[in-house]
């Protein structure tokens, strides 16, 4: 790296000032906990920091700090936008082989074309950032890179700071004793609007049954009051406990943090390949093993679940169809079972055809009938109207890519926004011809038992 910014200055190289480059340079470290990371970053970088672990375990990031953000408040262009921005900065990417490569980490809205007033206010129809520090674990690999976007000619003085900086992070995560933290204090627990959900459960089945639409998603929101301000890592260090077998996440703006633990993948990339998972249909766990075979078994078989499931593999295997060769799709769903709910899951694959990249995939999946419903926009609207709500970041996509075109972004559901002593926590589910509002009301409670756990809030049923 030193070599490369020297070298970037000499005159032979032909770079001309104000040119875009993209910096990376990559050291090994040894144990490092992620949290400690993300905390080491409290003070300085509060506001920009975010946490990601995908479901098996096998790569966590960390990001403190913003290299560069690419955000969008577009209603129909916001994924092209992002795409086309970090396409630019991958072409200015300076890296060696040894470094890793680095990535670009956001969310988008659920629905841009939602405008009402909410504690959304503050998150754009996308927000991504590229960290100027990254902690990634991968292959048994923990690593911490720089990363530097620059336009400046003098990027050396800037990338030395980087380095000192960077050393003091390290430093303070590693010192630091990093134990569990306790759980936060919930002081008052509000359901926003249960009757206007209720009724709108009711008010979509009716919908359903007069033909308007096939399956609606319906969701309602939860906030809870803390004693005080909770911290992010408390959030996400319960949230990682408690549903190990999920998605973690966290991405913080402007003095708030979103996060949650999702089972449910949109879309990873690797190498080429493409992988999706339709989630959709659900019953809670048994309190014993034989209760919990039966209540397995009876999903399985339930005529109602089974057709709100369908809806998502018939659309996901469309837009794999579409974009993907050598599609596999399994004829029948299996369980997935997590530790407060099973859904049904139905994976599905594909060769990804070459030039189409991760944002556009999404652009071509979101929502799927999982979180949006069937025909997409009719449904969008219903839920529009229905909803006295903005969904904001919950149920959309969230997640990564990289440099080489990989990534991974998951359904931000079982997810909260924390803003200082409040949290908002969102659960939903899919509405069909026969289903009923009470049982609707209590699949929401399920969804909400990670998170409200996490929260130390007190669980229902
Ligand atoms: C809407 C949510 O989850 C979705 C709805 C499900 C259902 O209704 O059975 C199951 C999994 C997800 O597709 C949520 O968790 O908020
Ligand atoms: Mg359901």
């Amino acid at each position: 790296m030193n070599r490369k910014l020297t070298a970037t200055r000499n005159p032979q190289l032909k770079i001309s000032q104000n040119e875009l480059r993209f910096f990376t340079e990559t050291i090994d470290v040894g144990r490092i906990s992620p949290l400690a990371f993300f905390e080491a970053g409290d003070s300085s970088y509060k506001d920009e920091r975010f946490y990601w672990q995908n479901a098996d375990k096998t790569l966590t990031l960390v990001g403190i700090g913003h290299a560069t953000v690419l955000t969008s408040n577009s209603v129909n262009n916001r994924f092209t936008h992002i795409s086309t921005g970090w396409k630019k900065l991958c072409a200015a990417l300076i890296k060696e082989e040894k470094d890793m490569e680095p990535v670009l980490f956001g969310g988008f809205s659920f629905d841009p074309k939602n405008k009402k007033e909410s504690e959304w206010n503050s998150f754009p129809s996308a927000h991504f950032v590229v960290p100027s520090f990254q902690l990634t674990i991968k292959n048994g690999r923990t690593s911490i890179s720089i990363n530097l976007v620059t336009e400046t000619d003098d990027a050396m003085k800037e990338f030395d700071r980087l380095r000192d900086e960077r050393d003091r992070l390290i430093h303070i995560a590693q010192v630091e004793e990093f134990d569990v933290l306790s759980k936060p204090e919930v002081i008052w627990v509000e359901e926003v609007e249960k009757a206007q959900y209720m009724h709108a459960v009711a008010d979509v089945t009716k919908k359903i049954n007069n033909g308007e639409a096939e399956k609606v998603v319906i969701a309602r929101s939860v906030k809870l009051n803390f004693e005080q301000k909770v911290p992010a890592v408390i959030a996400l260090q319960h949230i990682s406990n408690e549903q190990q077998e999920s998605y973690h996440f966290g991405l913080q703006k402007e003095g708030q943090l979103f996060f949650g633990a999702t089972p449910e993948r949109l879309i990873e990339i690797a190498n080429g390949r493409a992988y999706s998972s339709c989630v959709a249909g659900s019953s809670k766990r048994g309190k014993s093993a034989a209760e919990d075979r039966e209540l397995g078994k009876e999903l399985l078989e339930d005529h109602k679940n089974k057709e709100e499931h369908q809806y998502v593999v018939d659309m996901i295997s469309q837009v794999f169809q579409t974009f993907c060769s050598d599609v596999e799709i399994p004829k029948v769903p299996k369980l997935m079972k997590i530790r407060d709910i099973q859904h049904l899951i139905t994976p599905i694959e594909g060769q990804l055809e070459r030039g189409i990249d991760i944002f556009r995939l999404i652009e071509a999946l979101h929502p799927t009938p999982a979180l949006g419903g069937v025909p997409r926009e009719v449904s969008m609207e219903i839920i529009r109207n229905e909803e006295n709500m903005d969904r904001g970041y919950y149920a959309a996509p969230i997640g990564w890519t990289d440099t080489s075109g990989d990534g991974e972004f998951a359904v931000a559901i079982r997810s909260a926004l924390l803003d200082g002593a409040t949290a908002y926590l969102y659960a939903g589910g899919g509405i069909v011809a026969d289903s009923e509002p009470d049982k609707e009301y209590e699949e929401t409670w399920v969804k909400f038992r990670p998170i409200m756990r996490a929260l130390g809030g007190k669980l229902n049923g």
